[in-house]
């Protein structure tokens, strides 16, 4: 149950950033955080991760809505005592529920956090799309713990 509650922590700040961007904001704008590493700057994407496969909406509601349901197959079968696991799977579900509503609504997704890895000009993303990666690079963290685990036990 926690885990759905992470979910949609993830959902209302997801939207609401997102809203705020949307309305205050003009397509393009952009206002300095950090110079030279973060921006805010209002961005829109018709398509995945850099851009990929855009407007290929029908696909994406596919890919959600497969991920959805594996996510929430995955949250009920957990054992109690994999939180961390959990709390992963809550971030994976709130930011690609997060997404979803954008493709649905906007036809489009808002974009916002403008990063510079070093000077490489990272592709604009959102706080759905941190909740996804985060979930993804915690589950991988998991999963090489546990393995690493078991090669100790043997
Ligand atoms: C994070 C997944 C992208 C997210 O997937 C979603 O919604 C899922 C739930 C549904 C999609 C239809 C399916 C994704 C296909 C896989 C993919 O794309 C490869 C991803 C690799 C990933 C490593 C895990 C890299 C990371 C990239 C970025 C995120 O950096 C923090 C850059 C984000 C910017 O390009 C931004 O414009 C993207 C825009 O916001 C729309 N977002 C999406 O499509």
């Amino acid at each position: 149950m926690l885990y759905y509650m992470i979910a949609l922590l993830v959902i209302a700040l997801d939207q609401l950033t997102k809203w705020l961007v949307a309305t205050k904001m003009k397509i393009g704008e952009s206002v300095t955080i950090i110079p030279n590493a973060l921006y805010i700057t209002s961005h829109r994407n018709r398509g995945a991760a850099w851009g990929i496969l855009q407007g290929q909406f029908w696909l994406f509601y596919l890919i959600t809505i497969v991920v959805v349901i594996g996510l929430v197959i995955y949250i009920q079968r957990l054992p109690r005592e994999e939180r961390l696991f959990g709390v992963a799977l809550g971030l994976m579900l709130g930011g690609a529920i997060g997404n979803f509503i954008d493709r649905l609504i906007r036809k489009e997704v808002v974009d916002f956090i403008h990063t510079y890895i070093g000077t490489y000009n990272f592709p604009i993303f959102n706080i759905a799309d941190s909740a996804l990666c985060i979930g993804v690079a915690l589950v991988f963290l998991q999963t090489f713990m546990m393995s690493a685990k078991e090669k100790e036990n043997e």
